[in-house]
């Protein structure tokens, strides 16, 4: 997340609103060894799959922080290039989902249009892996800095994971070993401009409700909007989704299906969605910043806890996330939390 300057320039997220119980952790006592911060990871990872990460406090940390003002300084005005602009660089879909989404093409839970666009770009061209995806000149000229954060940003994943696996039990490299940054994935940086919601007709959801496809996302938010589901509840259930209140410092910080699969279930990918921002939130325009870490493209899905057996076992990453595009296209696939059992700590 931001520094507090960026909280400073936005109305206060409302007291009165119902907000998910989500956790903090620091990312300072995690670096540390900390075995009790090392412990709620775990905890928020199968009880609610979100937690917050305080990044202050650390010298990555506070150099993420810093990138994050940026990024969000130059995000807005990479989101607000011309519609001709963005228009050269679209989605490849289903090749490709790097590249611009415009307003509307997707739909939400009622069958509205939905209201946000993004931009992926992907690690595959920062790292060298694959040629750089074709990119406006704005985003060339900020392509340092959205290396660094990546890199950044994929030095926190990696410490998040190898805790993760030290806490299941596993070899502590179990999951870092299979998304190697330098390998080919999906994994994107992504900037989100949900638009206002000035109108009484705007007050409804802007992205639909899903799980993320990866293994884990680091987001930064500044205005509210960020919504996730109460475990055991129905994503019909209004008055299930609770706002994920934003603190200036902080990442929020959720797996992704990938962990469940790789967890046998142990872990947990909650639903989310992005709503109208609460209170005076709501008139402003409400941008985001994302690292949404895949596996390696030819990582094997296979569990590594557990029985295993599922039907999933012997497809490669690609394969797994081609196979979950296609059924969302279809419309035919659930949109639910998955995973999440309580687990023996060693
Ligand atoms: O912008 C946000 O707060 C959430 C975005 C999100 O869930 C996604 O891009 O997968
Ligand atoms: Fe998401």
């Amino acid at each position: 997340m931001a520094s507090e300057k960026l909280f400073e320039a936005i109305p206060a997220f409302p007291e009165n609103v119902p907000t998910a119980p989500v956790h903090t952790v620091s990312l300072a006592s995690l670096v540390s060894g900390d075995a009790t911060a090392a412990r709620s990871v775990l905890d928020a990872c199968q009880e609610l799959g979100f937690f917050l990460l305080d990044l202050r406090g650390d010298a990555l940390g506070n150099t993420v922080i810093n990138e994050i003002d940026s990024l969000f300084g130059a995000g807005q005005d990479i989101m607000n290039l011309p519609a001709e602009v963005k228009e050269k660089y679209p989605h490849d879909l289903p090749k490709s989902f790097l590249g611009f989404k415009p307003r509307g093409l997707a739909k939400t839970e009622t069958n509205e249009p939905d209201r946000f666009e993004w931009f992926n770009l992907g690690q595959d061209g920062l790292l060298n892996n694959t040629p750089l995806q074709p990119l406006p000149d704005l985003v060339h000229t900020h392509l340092p800095l959205f290396t660094s954060f990546l890199k950044h940003g994929q030095t926190i994943v990696s410490t998040i994971n190898t805790i993760l696996a030290s806490q299941l039990g596993l070899a502590p490299d179990t999951f870092t070993s299979r998304q190697l940054p330098t390998k080919p994935s999906g994994t994107v940086i992504r900037l989100i401009k949900a638009y206002a919601c000035p109108e009484e007709e705007d007050l409804r959801t802007s992205m639909i409700h899903h799980t993320d496809f990866g293994t884990i996302t680091l987001l930064a938010n500044v205005l509210g909007g960020l919504q996730i589901l109460a475990p055991g509840k129905a994503a019909t259930d209004e008055q299930a989704w609770l706002y994920v209140r934003p603190k200036p410092g902080c990442l929020i910080v959720n797996l992704g299906d990938a962990m469940v699969q790789w967890s046998g279930g142990l872990l947990r990918s909650n639903c989310h969605r992005i709503k109208y921002p609460p209170g005076e939130q709501r008139f402003r325009d409400r941008y985001s910043l994302a690292i949404l870490v895949r596996p390696e493209r030819d990582a094997s899905m296979r569990s590594l806890v557990g029985e295993g057996g599922g039907e999933d076992e012997n497809l490669t990453a690609w394969e797994w996330e081609v196979k979950k595009a296609m059924a969302l296209k279809r419309a035919d696939a659930v949109m639910e939390s998955k995973g999440g059992k309580p687990v023996a700590v060693v």
